[in-house]
């Protein structure tokens, strides 16, 4: 099967974007669990952390779908909708769209740049809940904020939340990344807490509204940035932080930046900021039978991949990294 994709990145949170809607055959939930296995890989494969399948819908522009490294699929992806967003603005020409996902309709659109020269896109993260059975995680009460988990540590505290896909956070003074590891090995390790698996992240605040957030992620590992995941801390960090709903949180991460507003009025709900980045756009003949592929020259993005080395710099002097 030939399948043309498109490399791509949010905060180099990395995904191969594949529409589907190009293919002469259509996929099953089996090809797309074995193709994202197969071209995630980062040393046999083409490299990723998620494979994003752009669908037809009947209740949006298109569907999003996204499958982690692991074949896993999540129920959202954060700076993986922003690609999506992007990829389907330029292609209708409409300055705002709606995008289908697992859980939710969510509306997009281009927003003024981030950094200078950086296109950038804002995403609705959405529907948020604190209910421990939304994760699902098995918990002594109904919610779970700012709460030493025993089976996880011995005294460091999480807030747990779905937005919609499962994350546990913790507001940490040092950012320890081998205690990160260790913790989100422990967690997705444990599935009588968290039946489905759950992301992890530390969150260290820099100044108001300001914050670096690190992710293990479910279906990954360790990540250079999770939207979702970014998303999820900003609103901890408005919960048992102080910083403020309403106006921007800059987070930063180890691939770059975004802003995130929350607004806690009924419900909580975010915007996600940031870029949506195109490395190269190539083609890849996949054989599932043998677990094989073959892959067309690359054409580069070369100019905005050179624009986006600069915000990648201005973020870790400004995240200490
Ligand atoms: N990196 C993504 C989230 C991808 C899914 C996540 N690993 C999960 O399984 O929930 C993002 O940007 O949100």
């Amino acid at each position: 099967m030939d399948i043309p994709y498109i490399k791509c990145h949010g905060s180099d949170n990395d995904f191969i974007m594949i529409d589907e809607r190009k293919l002469e055959e259509s996929l099953t939930d089996e090809d797309r669990k074995e193709v994202a296995l197969l071209l995630s890989d980062r040393l046999e494969g083409i490299g990723s952390d998620g494979i994003l399948y752009v669908l037809s819908s009947s209740k949006a522009e298109v569907c999003m779908r996204m499958f982690n490294s692991d074949g896993s699929e999540a129920e959202m992806c954060g700076n993986g909708l922003r690609c999506v967003a992007r990829y389907i603005i330029e292609e209708t020409g409409k300055e705002k769209v709606h995008i289908e996902t697992a859980k939710a309709v969510l509306p997009v659109e281009r927003v003024s740049d981030i950094y200078e020269g950086i296109a950038t896109f804002s995403v609705a993260i959405e529907p948020v809940s604190f209910s421990a059975s939304s994760l699902p995680m098995e918990a002594e009460s109904e919610q779970v904020v700012d709460t030493v988990l025993r089976d996880l540590t011995e005294d460091q505290t999480f807030t747990a939340l779905s937005v919609p896909n499962p994350h546990i956070v913790s507001v940490v003074t040092e950012l320890d990344e081998e205690v990160l590891e260790n913790i989100g090995k422990k967690a997705n390790n444990s599935p009588h807490l968290f039946p489905n698996g759950v992301n992890v992240s530390f969150v260290r605040k820099i100044d108001d509204n300001k914050i670096f957030v690190q992710t293990y992620e479910r279906g990954v590992g360790l990540t250079n940035a999770c939207g979702t995941a970014m998303s999820a801390s900003s609103i901890v960090s408005v919960i048992v932080a102080g910083n403020n709903p309403d106006l921007p949180v800059t987070v930063m991460n180890k691939g770059g930046m975004v802003q995130c507003i929350v607004h806690d009025n009924e419900e909580y709900k975010v915007e996600l900021q940031g870029n949506a980045t195109y490395v190269y756009e190539a083609e890849v003949r996949v054989d599932i039978s043998t677990q094989s592929f073959e892959e067309s020259p690359h054409h580069v993005h070369t100019e905005e991949n050179e624009r986006y080395s600069e915000l990648r710099e201005f973020a870790k002097t400004e995240g200490g990294l």
